[in-house]
């Protein structure tokens, strides 16, 4: 009775999409567990979007309306348009972040990823805006090039030892080690040592619980006080990792009190202030965000970027000759105008965006009409990158790595590109995620111009397919390339 019911009332049954997701969201869970939510949401695209490549358009019926927005879910629709993406992700805008974002991080525990309000996002943004900023973060730059030159020494060290390194492995652990010593103060110091700790053993399990925080999220609560085994482990690593933050800006905060000309500047030191700044367990939390959120992306762009280059001789000669120009010691200074450098990084962040998911929004109370179609109030809309970025009426040859592309794009290339998202919940991180991916493409094609992909230990390209819950990552959890 209650599928009937669903069926029946179903406010989005109007809409193009398969009959399962009138009555059940079970498919659209499958996919969202399995890793593969942006390759179904993007079959649905093809399948009744009329923007994206049809296949076979004997399949539809000629009084479905077809067009850019599917009904991926009971609840939820996607939409491959650039300019429904920028309405939806612009300043000020109407669509406020959906409950998933709530249950995604933790229950209870809202920082300035999670939160669904936007007075308190408006605020926390406010102040942690000043310190991450393009132009202070200059004064962590050499902290910032130290840490990808010893990344590099390492992944050489590995090619002379193991034959082979494995570039996915150091990126994570110079990512990590970078907004580690940023948030805390101090390193993870995972490129000395070459192994992952528990904090960061943690961190990388994080990603494949998240179906299982946004799916069961009171059973993730109720296995505090139930032997739940699965749930038990989501809960234990929340805080175990809860644990060592706290312990990590406590020794921090301390060191600051007794020896402040000393303690290292981190992008949180001026805003421990419980009257004008944060309090410690604000700061935790907004600490922890940083955490997740700036270590796996970067290093899965980086990897993309290295195994895309490898890939292809012309387009690694062509980087190489241009990086073959700089002075020594590199500087971001000299990457900021490089054109080819720029270019195969904003075609790495559009092939291989580690966000590929849709982004959800609520749709404001209401409802609203998007081209044409009328949506209802609180349904979810998502806008995914995965599709966006692959939209061939924009893209030409849309799943080929060309970095030319780039070279004068168009504004609805521009416009339909959102790697790091838009408008007031743009990524804060942007301008320290594009340091780091222009200092250590250009330093490690600098010391490896001949690099390619390795063929070695079983490494093959079913290691790259792409798997995604929030964020991406190769589905190997390796890439090996080879000097
Ligand atoms: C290549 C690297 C990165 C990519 C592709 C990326 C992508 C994104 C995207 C797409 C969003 C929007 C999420 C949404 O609207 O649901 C976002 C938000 C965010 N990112 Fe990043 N990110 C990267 C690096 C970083 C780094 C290095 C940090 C470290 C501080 C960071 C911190 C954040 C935070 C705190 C938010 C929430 C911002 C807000 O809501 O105001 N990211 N990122």
């Amino acid at each position: 009775l209650r599928f009937l019911y669903q069926r029946i009332t179903n406010p989005l049954a109007h809409i193009p999409g398969p009959e399962i997701s009138k009555w059940t969201d079970l498919v659209y869970k499958y996919y969202w567990f399995s890793g593969k939510i942006p390759y179904y949401v993007h079959s649905l695209h093809e399948k009744y979007g009329k923007d994206i490549n049809i296949t076979n358009k004997s399949e539809y019926s000629a009084d479905v309306p077809q067009g850019p927005i599917v009904r991926t879910s009971t609840t939820q629709v996607d939409i491959c348009d650039k300019e429904v993406a920028r309405e939806i992700h612009k300043t000020n805008s109407r669509y406020m972040k959906s409950n998933f974002y709530n249950v995604l991080v933790a229950k209870n525990f809202q920082n300035l990823f999670s939160t669904t309000d936007p007075k308190f996002h408006f605020n926390r943004r406010r102040l942690l805006a000043t310190p991450i900023s393009d132009s202070s973060l200059s004064k962590h730059e050499p902290l910032i090039s130290s840490r990808i030159n010893l990344a590099i020494e390492k992944i050489a060290q590995e090619m002379d030892n193991r034959g082979v390194a494995d570039v996915f492995k150091w990126w994570l652990f110079m990512a990590t080690d970078v907004i580690g010593e940023l948030t805390f103060g101090e390193s993870f110091q995972m490129l000395e040592s070459g192994e992952k700790n528990q904090y960061t053993k943690d961190l990388e399990s994080l990603s494949s619980l998240q179906p299982i925080r946004t799916t069961f999220p009171n059973m993730v609560d109720l296995a505090r006080r139930l032997p739940l085994p699965v749930f038990n482990r989501a809960g234990a690593v929340a805080n175990r990792m809860s644990q060592y933050a706290l312990q990590s800006l406590q020794r921090y905060t301390k060191h600051l009190e007794n020896e402040p000309g000393t303690a290292k500047q981190t992008l949180f030191t001026k805003i421990f202030d419980e009257k004008n700044g944060l309090s410690l367990r604000e700061i935790l939390y907004e600490a922890q965000g940083y955490i997740v959120a700036g270590s796996d992306t970067t290093a899965v762009t980086l990897t993309y970027l290295v195994y895309s280059v490898c890939s292809d001789a012309r387009v690694r000669e062509e980087l190489a000759a241009e990086l073959a120009s700089l002075p020594e010691p590199i500087s971001d200074k000299d990457l900021r105008n490089l054109p080819y450098l720029n270019q195969v990084i904003s075609e790495t962040l559009r092939l291989y965006t580690a966000v590929p998911f849709g982004l959800p929004r609520s749709v404001p109370v209401g409802g609203v009409t998007l081209k044409g179609m009328y949506i209802a109030g609180e349904t979810t809309v998502s806008t995914q990158s995965y599709s966006l970025h692959r939209d061939p009426g924009i893209f030409a040859d849309p799943d080929k790595f060309y970095p030319e592309r780039w070279e004068d794009p168009s504004r609805d290339m521009k416009d339909a590109s959102i790697p790091f998202g838009g408008g007031s919940r743009i990524c804060i991180g942007i301008h320290l995620a594009r340091i780091e991916l222009r200092l250590a493409t250009a330093l490690f094609f600098r010391r490896f111009p001949q690099a390619k992909v390795s063929s070695s230990e079983g490494m093959s390209s079913d290691d790259m397919v792409m798997k995604a819950f929030f964020l991406m990552a190769p589905q190997g959890h390796r890439c090996l390339v080879e000097a």
